[in-house]
């Protein structure tokens, strides 16, 4: 059976990413955060804008108080005092000092700035009373960065430090790349929306609403196409809308072996190509990947129905597929962390096997508890306040407590 990290090279070779032209739209940088930049850009600006102060004290010319002590202060006259925001009007000349203050422009002449708590002031003098070092406390024009050189490359997602560099660049428009959207829909007669009253053998839609979530967290727009039957008839017109208006479609159920399980066979009937029917993973073996015959071969992921198969199969390929398909430029992969399991673990060693359950910091250092109860594909419950999956690969069957277990960290703890 095909492998956990086979079907993965298999999904990350087959997503085409947002075109840089057609698809990317402007947005303010107010409502940048979490985008996924565009275009590179580059600012007209130096950083720093000019030469100024890091530190409140006085702009003296390095070559007047070099040999200066406590003992032997340096006597400078002060003719200027620069806020600031101000513009200085004078230049320093040999024995002349500017006050200053943290952030303002120095002044021609000054090369250098001795800070406050170095120096003692009476009246219209200054006494330095250590010696500084050359240049001491300047921050040079440009030498954070050189105008028209590139300042934020394609392809990065916006976050707050990206979003404080573009505001000082007086950027207050961006170009960034679409959401990829995303369309959702649930299979199987026994499913019913979170607000019907459920007859014998029905069960809340609860995967629709799953996916919903996970797929605005990734920044991706879900378009929910809802609960369709177990009928071919139903099943075709859904996977043809989703392919419509669709850069990734999920269905969930309806891809194992049963009387009632369709989707494969409309895939088929619909000549999509059918990339794998499965995959060695537990939960989540059922899997359908496909690419839908319309002109923007949108892919198709037929999630198993079981509620935690769901999760687990979107965690490990849905989310790099999007990552990828959104633009960003590297970083598709997941990322697992090698950390200590608290619980033992086990598996059957036939297939990769991910238990879920919790990263504590326990003195500085993260441990996995695996969460109590049932781990069966069919439970949800004990799902809810997980934030990591620990793997246990092909061949194992068991990790001790303590011992170390690579985890898939889902959400920031
Ligand atoms: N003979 C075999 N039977 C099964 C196999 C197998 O290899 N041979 N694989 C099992 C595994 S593993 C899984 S996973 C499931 C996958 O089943 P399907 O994808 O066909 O899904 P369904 O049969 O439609 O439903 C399975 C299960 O999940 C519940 N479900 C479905 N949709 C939802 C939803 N939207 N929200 C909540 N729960 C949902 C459904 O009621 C079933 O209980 O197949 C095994 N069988
Ligand atoms: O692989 Mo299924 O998803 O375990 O129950
Ligand atoms: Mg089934």
């Amino acid at each position: 059976m095909l492998s956990v990290s086979n079907a993965q090279a298999i999904i990350l070779n087959l997503v085409q990413p947002l075109d840089n032209q057609r698809d990317t739209e402007v947005v303010d940088l107010l409502a940048a955060a979490s985008r996924i930049l565009a275009a590179p850009v580059s600012s007209p600006l130096d950083f720093p804008h000019w030469d100024n102060s890091a530190m409140d004290g006085y702009a003296v010319r390095y070559e007047d108080v070099q040999d200066s002590s406590a003992q032997q202060p340096t006597v400078l006259d002060i003719i200027e005092e620069i806020p600031a925001g101000y513009q200085p009007q004078s230049i320093i000349g040999r024995g002349q000092a500017a006050r200053i203050f943290t952030g303002a422009v120095m002044p021609a002449g000054a090369d250098t700035v001795v800070m406050q708590e170095k120096t003692r002031q009476e009246e219209n003098h200054v006494f330095i009373l250590a010696a500084p070092q050359a240049q001491e406390f300047v921050r040079h024009k440009a030498s954070f960065y050189q105008a028209g050189t590139q300042l934020l490359p394609a392809g990065i997602q916006l976050n707050a430090p990206e979003i404080a560099v573009l505001a000082a660049a007086q950027c207050p428009q961006l170009n960034v790349y679409r959401r990829p959207r995303v369309a959702i829909f649930s299979t199987g007669d026994e499913l019913v929306t979170v607000n019907q009253s459920l007859q014998p053998g029905q069960i809340v839609d609860s995967n629709q609403y799953a996916l919903a979530a996970l797929v605005r967290e990734c920044g991706a727009e879900p378009l929910l196409l809802g609960i369709v039957k177990d009928e071919p008839v139903a099943l075709e017109k859904v996977i043809t809308d989703a392919a419509a208006i669709a850069d990734i479609v999920l269905s969930s159920g309806g891809v194992s072996v049963g009387d009632y399980d369709y989707i494969d066979k409309i895939l088929q009937s619909l000549e999509a190509k059918i990339h794998f029917q499965a995959v060695n993973i537990r939960p989540g073996k059922p899997l359908t990947v496909a690419t839908l015959p319309t002109p923007h071969s949108p892919l198709y992921f037929g999630l198993p129905g079981n509620p935690a198969s769901v999760l687990v199969t979107f965690w490990r390929f849905v989310l790099p597929a999007i990552k990828k398909l959104s633009g960003i430029q590297q970083g598709w992969e997941p990322i697992f962390l090698k950390v200590p399991s608290y619980d033992e673990l086990r598996s059957d060693g036939q297939r990769e096997t991910y238990l879920w359950g919790k990263l504590h910091l326990n003195d500085g250092i993260y441990q996995f508890h695996k969460a109590s109860g049932s781990h069966s594909s069919g439970n949800l419950i004990n799902l809810a306040q997980t934030n990591a999956l620990a793997v246990i690969p092909v061949g194992k069957k068991l990790i001790s407590p303590q011992q170390e277990v690579q985890v898939l960290q889902l959400t920031i703890p």
